[in-house]
């Protein structure tokens, strides 16, 4: 039986209090909306040295471009691959410029013909860079065609149907290619290994980002202290693109509530009215955690059992709160269910229920 499934439980569940509505807009979310694209653009590194963090991987490509430009030829196939929000765009708008070169921004969503992508091939300049972001989600017949412009830079257009159709060769001029995916595990090999310089973006620790909010409230013209920051920095789950959407926030109620200075107590109060704790967790990550400790005294619990305790959808539990809760610690996907640690019980400040015999909900981890 899948434990997750368990019909008992998720009658149990059904019958138990609902700790929140539906997930609203979530000020924590990696992804970016409307607002940030425009305040995005402003705050962009414009060049590597701009750029904070990601040591490794700053180095590594600094070495590939610098090559390139000795050379004058044309950078590698870039991959970056990491969460959202960790600087995916921003480094390849940065490899453009560093090449001097014009970018051009696609999606795989975006090309689900081989057509859409030999229209955008065939009208690149020479060394131009073509960003194309969620890779892994490009039709298969497009992502073929890639496979040939990549390594050869041609690719093939049919013309016509069936016994009649001919393929037309097409010289493409030469181009780097920077894909970003969230999941590098999902592209097939044959396209992973056609990519000259591969890197992986981590999240960044909370100096990195108490820069990144120094210099995002220098770029918005808000005065903000050392301890300011870094109250905002600790709650950013390791992201960039949510560090400045927190400053911002925190910045609106600094201008409303006080002078416009952000110091540490503006920010942790600022952050207290939008819900998000000292920890990075909003009101959804809480009320999962909540619900598994107090409902479920800590699990094991099936999570549909736990999306239906806190009235959400089994995949907004699983792909928009969980990932943090497992990365901080706070929760464990075992074989049995979800299981509370002991974190999470000292984060939400309660004390976990001894278990018969003895046992401690640490126990339940063996599982
Ligand atoms: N290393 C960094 N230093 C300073 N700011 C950064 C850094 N990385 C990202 N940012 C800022 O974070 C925001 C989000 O970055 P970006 O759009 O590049 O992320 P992404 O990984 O491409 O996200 P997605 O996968 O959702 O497209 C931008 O405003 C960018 O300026």
């Amino acid at each position: 039986m899948n434990w997750d499934d368990r019909p008992e439980d998720a009658a149990a569940a059904a019958a138990a209090e609902r700790l929140v509505g539906p997930a609203a807009e979530r000020l924590v979310d990696s992804g970016a909306d409307g607002e940030d694209q425009a305040v995005e653009a402003a705050l962009r590194p414009k060049d590597l040295g701009e750029f904070i963090g990601q040591e490794k991987v700053r180095e590594q490509l600094d070495l590939v471009l610098r090559a390139a430009r000795a050379r004058g030829a044309t950078a590698d196939h870039v991959l970056l691959s990491g969460a959202p929000g960790l600087g995916k765009t921003t480094l390849s708008m940065i490899i453009a410029a560093e090449m001097g070169a014009p970018i051009r921004i696609t999606s795989g969503p975006a090309i689900q013909h081989a057509g859409d992508l030999a229209a955008i091939l065939s009208s690149l300049q020479e060394g131009e860079v073509l960003f194309l972001d969620e890779i892994h989600r490009m039709s298969r017949p497009a992502e073929e065609m890639l496979y040939m412009a990549m390594e050869d830079f041609r690719v093939d257009v049919i013309v016509g149907k069936g016994p009649g159709a001919t393929a037309i060769p097409l010289e493409l001029p030469p181009f780097t290619l920077v894909g970003a995916t969230t999941r590098a595990g999902l592209l097939p090999p044959p396209l992973r290994d056609r990519f000259g310089f591969t890197a992986h973006m981590e999240f960044y620790e909370p100096a990195e980002l108490e820069r990144v909010v120094h210099r995002s409230a220098h770029l918005l013209d808000v005065e903000i202290d050392t301890a300011g920051a870094a109250e905002i920095a600790g709650r950013s789950r390791g992201t960039p693109r949510i560090a400045n959407r927190l400053l911002r926030r925190v910045r609106d109620y600094a201008q409303v509530k006080a002078d416009g200075r952000i110091d540490r107590e503006i920010a942790g109060a600022a952050l207290a009215v939008y819900e998000v704790d000292g920890r990075g967790l909003d009101r959804l990550d809480r009320a999962v955690l909540e619900a598994l400790l107090k409902l479920f005294g800590g699990g094991p619990v099936g999570l549909s059992t736990l999306a239906v305790a806190v009235g959400e959808e089994r995949e907004t539990v699983e792909e928009v709160a969980e990932p943090f809760l497992v990365r901080e610690g706070l929760l464990a996907r075992t074989p049995r269910g979800r299981v509370g640690t002991p974190a999470a019980w000292a984060h939400l400040g309660l004390t976990p229920p001894q278990r018969a015999g003895g046992a401690g909900q640490q126990d339940l981890f063996g599982a």
